[in-house]
């Protein structure tokens, strides 16, 4: 399905003289125009929102049609959101700004037709290993050489991501925040086996999408996530002992702490479904860890399919 046009693929740079993707003239950073985005939902949406407003020609790549009409809708409503800002004066130049945005997105649910005119594949889908390693692997046979392929996993180590392909050199992490329009930072992961040139490239991108990088190892959790974790999972667990309701808890933290979001509602913002995928995860990995043992009452609303604001129900109701 195409939301806008496509443009015709141009390679990033030339192939001639091309070693592990770069150019052997001048080792350096490829510049990326062709960015396929895998996963249409929260993140996978705001990346290619983002990538789209800062002249990238962006492909966004999900398991049906349905998925991908509701994920144009929601870039739709957000791009409104963005240009009753910036174009508070000038409502016609604002209409132009999102028709030209939407003219650089498309949306397929065949990845294989697209990636060999991607310059950069952002994967975003769910958070599990085995999945995401098979997307990587099946791409990694047609992608062309110089293509670079980033997670923006929340959890899982993206060597382990990674080594389901033969280009090492050629991956890296790309963890973007929720919702991604309005989160300035990007963390970008260098594994041991990342070279330099990807690593640059990713770093290049993330600021020519206007947001701040910063550098990771590919340690549990990157830097964030390292953090909030436990901050998040202490909260609930204070809330599960009945010393404190999380209505409290929230407003606590957000008078208190300065946080936008208390830990109840920003656990409902990100999903309590993928937050159980990424507990499990690191549970699996660190049994005898009591950080991150399971919440009882995140699994219970998880089992009713109450995942936060995208089901309309979490910790908190939403209709
Ligand atoms: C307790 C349970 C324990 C369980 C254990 C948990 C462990 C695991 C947790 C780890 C999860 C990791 C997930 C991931 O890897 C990392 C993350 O992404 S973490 C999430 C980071 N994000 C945040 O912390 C968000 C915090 N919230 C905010 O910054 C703000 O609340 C908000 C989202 C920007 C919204 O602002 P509000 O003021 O609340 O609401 P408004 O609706 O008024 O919006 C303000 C302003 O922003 C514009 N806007 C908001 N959203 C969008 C959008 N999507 N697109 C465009 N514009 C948007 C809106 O228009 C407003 O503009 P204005 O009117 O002010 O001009
Ligand atoms: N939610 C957050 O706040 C947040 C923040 C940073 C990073 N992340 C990470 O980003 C990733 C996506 O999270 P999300 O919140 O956007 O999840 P989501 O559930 O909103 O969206 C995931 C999307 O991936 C699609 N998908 C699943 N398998 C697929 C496949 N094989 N091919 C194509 N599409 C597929 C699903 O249909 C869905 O639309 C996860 O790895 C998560 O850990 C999430």
């Amino acid at each position: 399905m195409s939301v806008g046009h496509i443009s015709t693929p141009t390679m990033a740079f030339c192939t001639r003289h091309v070693v592990r993707g770069f150019s052997s003239s001048a080792l350096r950073p490829a510049v990326i125009k062709h960015v396929m985005i895998i996963g249409g939902g929260q993140m996978g949406a705001g990346i290619a929102q983002v990538a789209a407003s800062t002249g990238h020609s962006v492909t966004l790549v999900d398991t049906s049609e349905e998925i991908l009409n509701k994920s144009v809708k929601g870039i739709e409503g957000s791009l409104k959101r963005v240009v009753k800002k910036k174009f508070a004066d000038k409502p016609e130049a604002g209409a132009e700004f999102i028709h030209k945005v939407l003219q650089s997105l498309s949306t397929s649910t065949h990845a294989e037709s697209v990636i060999q005119s991607s310059d950069l594949v952002v994967e975003a889908i769910v958070e599990n290993l085995k999945v995401k390693q098979e997307i990587f692997g099946r791409l990694d046979k047609l992608a062309p050489q110089h293509t670079i392929f980033a997670s923006n996993t929340s959890s899982l180590p993206i060597a382990d991501i990674a080594s389901s392909t033969s280009r090492l050199d050629r991956f890296g992490g790309l963890h973007f925040f929720n919702p991604v329009p309005m989160m300035k930072l990007v963390e970008v992961i260098a594994t041991p086996a990342t070279s330099q040139e990807t690593f640059d490239s990713l770093l290049n991108f993330s600021k020519v999408l206007g947001k701040t990088p910063v550098s990771c190892k590919d340690t549990p959790g990157f830097i964030v996530n390292r953090l909030l974790v436990p901050y998040m999972l202490e909260a609930v667990r204070l809330y599960e002992r009945g010393h404190g309701s999380k209505e409290d808890i929230d407003i606590a933290m957000k008078l208190g702490a300065g946080y936008p979001m208390g830990p109840f509602e920003l656990s409902d913002y990100v999903g309590l479904d993928t937050i159980k995928f990424i507990i499990d995860g690191w549970c699996e990995k660190d049994p005898g860890n009591p950080l991150f043992k399971s919440s009882e009452m995140l699994n219970k609303l998880v089992s009713e399919g109450k995942l936060g604001r995208k089901s309309g129900e979490g910790f908190y109701k939403y209709k």
